[in-house]
């Protein structure tokens, strides 16, 4: 792992941590001790074993140097995250799989457990498990008009498991979540603040930056132990019933994405992608 430090937006020194190579990028600002994570994995950021797990390793890292805050974006021109790799997950090889699954469980985890404040930066489409990861987050601020999000998994034939419906309906309810998954409705960013999936719209990612420090720096005025107890309480029973089912998800999810039905729609879906 390599350090440097570099001049930020606001000509204070950041600083910079990275790996050759890496598919994630850190900058950490000194004076207020907040963290941009961006993610960088070419052409759509879509989560994969390996991916997933350096954004878990970066989150701990935060959280071992306690960092005061941290935003998540994107480093591509016009997507968040494209969701889960597909490719783990058609026509897979079983062990891989079952590493994946449970890297994924596992960086969610991290991502909705943290010990600080975070906010999405949503620089670009965001369907699926971008949308999770973007509502794992404490605020979300969207970069309109063009871009979309949502849990669109009805729309590749496949189910979205127990625990990315709890936290759609941790962040906008039972009613407007039922509606929005089974419909598997991409929302456009006016949509998104209208239902409340996002918390501000804004038109460039340089405000999005400035909105969330904006946010993240209110609670230098709140106890870490209060902040973090809160959320843990206001989180544990979707935390605590994936916790307690890890195996019976992952189970699951193995041997119901590699049933016959969903590999045909999923084949007919990554057809569609590539047209
Ligand atoms: C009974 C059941 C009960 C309980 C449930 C139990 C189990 C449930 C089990 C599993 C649930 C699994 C959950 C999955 C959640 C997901 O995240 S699935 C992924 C969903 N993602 C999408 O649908 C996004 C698809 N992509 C797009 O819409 C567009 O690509 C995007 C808008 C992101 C970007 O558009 P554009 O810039 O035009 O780029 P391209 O479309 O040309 O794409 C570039 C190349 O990237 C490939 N690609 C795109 N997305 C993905 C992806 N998610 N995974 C892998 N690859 C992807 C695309 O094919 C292009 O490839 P090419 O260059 O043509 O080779």
């Amino acid at each position: 792992m390599l350090r440097r430090l570099i001049l930020s937006r606001n000509n204070t020194f950041i600083n910079c941590r990275y790996a050759s190579q890496s598919m994630v990028q850190t900058t950490v600002d000194e004076k207020s001790g907040i963290a941009t994570v961006t993610m960088n994995k070419s052409p759509v950021n879509s989560l994969n074993l390996e991916f997933l797990d350096e954004i878990k390793t970066e989150l701990n890292k935060l959280e071992k140097d306690k960092v005061k805050g941290m935003m998540l974006t994107s480093g591509l021109q016009k997507i968040f995250s494209a969701g889960l790799d597909i490719t783990e997950f058609y026509n897979p090889n079983p062990d891989r799989l079952s590493k994946f699954w449970s890297t994924l469980q596992d960086t969610w985890l991290t991502l909705y457990k943290t010990p600080f404040p975070t906010a999405a930066i949503i620089n670009g489409h965001s369907p699926a498990g971008g949308c999770l990861f973007a509502m794992s987050c404490d605020y979300r601020i969207m970069v309109g008009p063009k871009y979309t999000i949502g849990l669109n998994e009805t729309k590749l034939g496949i189910v979205a498991p127990k625990w990315f419906i709890d936290t759609m309906v941790a962040v906008i309810g039972q009613r407007k979540a039922e509606i929005s998954l089974t419909t598997g409705k991409m929302y456009t960013t006016d949509e998104a603040l209208h239902i409340g999936l996002i918390d501000e719209s804004v038109p460039d990612v340089n405000t999005a930056l400035t909105q969330g420090n904006l946010f993240l720096n209110n609670f230098q005025r709140i106890s870490p132990w209060a902040y973090k107890m809160t959320k843990d309480i206001t989180r544990q029973s979707t935390v605590q019933w994936l916790i307690d089912n890890k195996q019976k998800d992952l189970d699951f999810v193995v041997t119901y994405l590699q049933s016959a039905e969903v590999q045909k729609s999923l084949g007919l879906y990554l057809q569609s992608l590539k047209k």
